[in-house]
């Protein structure tokens, strides 16, 4: 928790610069003068403290629920002052404990420094007597889990090349925390009910309550308690509780197994006697079976769908799933293989455009769609 405390203790401005740099050397608040233009930031560097009435007259009296998640209610809400649509999270807090604060005061503290198109806005929050709320942007088509998972009776799924985008914009929010930011930031909860979808289906991702500043200088790893979503946890980290940006790396393989199967993971894990969506998927691909490949395939992608795109994602999925840590990725090398797969073909992006691929990456075999 040391570094952790160099985060939190920066109330006042000039504190605040000293938190977080990028790897340019700037600080992450300063980002938004000196953000690359393809990464505009589109986030206040000052999130608003709200006062608890605000709130109320904000959601109608809490009125319009949005969903529910282990750490609090979600609601619609509207701020007349800046005529803008914004979730509230009203935070569980248990009296008896400090969790529900400690989530909350890791949130307010990530959210507020970190800055990128691919991480959700924080608008504001509020801290009352025992109460803890959080303000975020509104974002209307809900979380990927709304969109992957139980459709609703003529819902649209997902087309190929949207999950292929959605993968693309959340390895880039995670390659932003991991390699963008001094200390790095390992979010630790990836799963599809923390990536919520604008109304184009860019993700963005939400919920940093249980995020935790990576090891710095020669260190490998921080070492904290296991916690997160059971299903998602990278095989390292459940066993000595060992964290590092690359579990996240692996947590992303899943999340991506997911897009492309339209499998849960953790329902898989739950079910007796049947093998787990990692296992499921590495027996798949390690049969050296092409139409096994395609057998991964969530039969609910129909049309529009490239092969070709198909075997680099699943290559990926391997690479980030491997049990030897070293072996896994940088989020900047999942960017730079998804950005293309993310290509509808009349985005004109050739197959000589695709970057070369680390060998393990090219091992399956190409396939054909039949
Ligand atoms: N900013 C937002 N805009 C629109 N909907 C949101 C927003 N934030 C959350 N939601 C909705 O509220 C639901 C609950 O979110 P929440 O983060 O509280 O829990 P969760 O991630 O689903 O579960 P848990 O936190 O227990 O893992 C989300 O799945 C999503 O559908």
């Amino acid at each position: 928790m040391k570094c952790f405390s160099c985060f939190s203790s920066s109330k006042k401005k000039d504190e605040r610069n000293a938190a977080t740099t990028t790897s340019a050397g700037t600080n992450t608040e300063g980002a938004s003068s000196s953000a690359p233009p393809e990464n505009p930031v589109e986030n206040s560097p000052f999130p608003k403290r709200f006062i608890y009435q605000e709130l109320v007259v904000a959601t109608n009296n809490f009125r319009d629920v949005i969903g529910e998640g282990g750490f609090g209610i979600v609601y619609k809400g509207f701020l007349e002052e800046t005529e803008q649509e914004v979730a509230v999270k009203q935070l569980k807090v248990d009296l008896k404990g400090q969790e529900g604060k400690n989530e909350f005061n890791a949130e307010v503290m990530f959210l507020g420094r970190l800055h990128h198109p691919n991480l959700i806005n924080l608008i504001g929050s509020c801290a009352y007597d025992e109460q803890r709320l959080i303000v975020y942007e509104f974002m209307p088509q809900g979380s990927l889990k709304d969109h992957l998972f139980d459709l609703k009776q003529g819902q649209q799924p997902l087309d190929w090349y949207t999950r292929m985008r959605i993968a693309f914009g959340v390895a880039k929010g995670l390659e932003y925390m991991h390699e963008k930011v001094t200390p790095p930031v390992i979010f630790r909860d990836l799963k599809p009910s923390n990536i919520l979808l604008d109304e184009n289906f860019n993700p963005k991702l939400s919920d940093l309550g249980l995020a935790r500043l990576g090891p710095e200088g020669d260190e490998t790893h921080v070492t904290t308690l296991v916690r997160g979503t059971y299903g998602y946890h990278a095989p390292e980290y459940l066993a000595t509780g060992h964290l590092k940006v690359k579990s996240d790396v692996y947590s992303f393989g899943i999340v991506l197994l997911e897009l492309i199967s339209g499998k849960r993971a953790s329902d898989l894990v739950r079910q007796a006697n049947v093998p787990n969506l990692v296992t499921w998927g590495r027996r798949m691909l390690n049969l050296n079976d092409k139409s096994r490949y395609l057998r991964l395939r969530d039969p609910l992608i129909k049309d529009n769908f490239s092969p070709e795109g198909f075997i680099r994602a699943l290559a990926v999925v391997l690479v980030c799933l491997s049990e030897d840590v070293s072996a896994r990725p940088m989020m900047t090398d999942v960017v730079l293989t998804l950005g293309p797969l993310a290509a509808r073909p009349n985005e004109n992006l050739s197959s000589t455009s695709l970057p070369q691929l680390p060998n393990e990456m090219n091992k399956p075999e190409d396939a054909s769609t039949s």
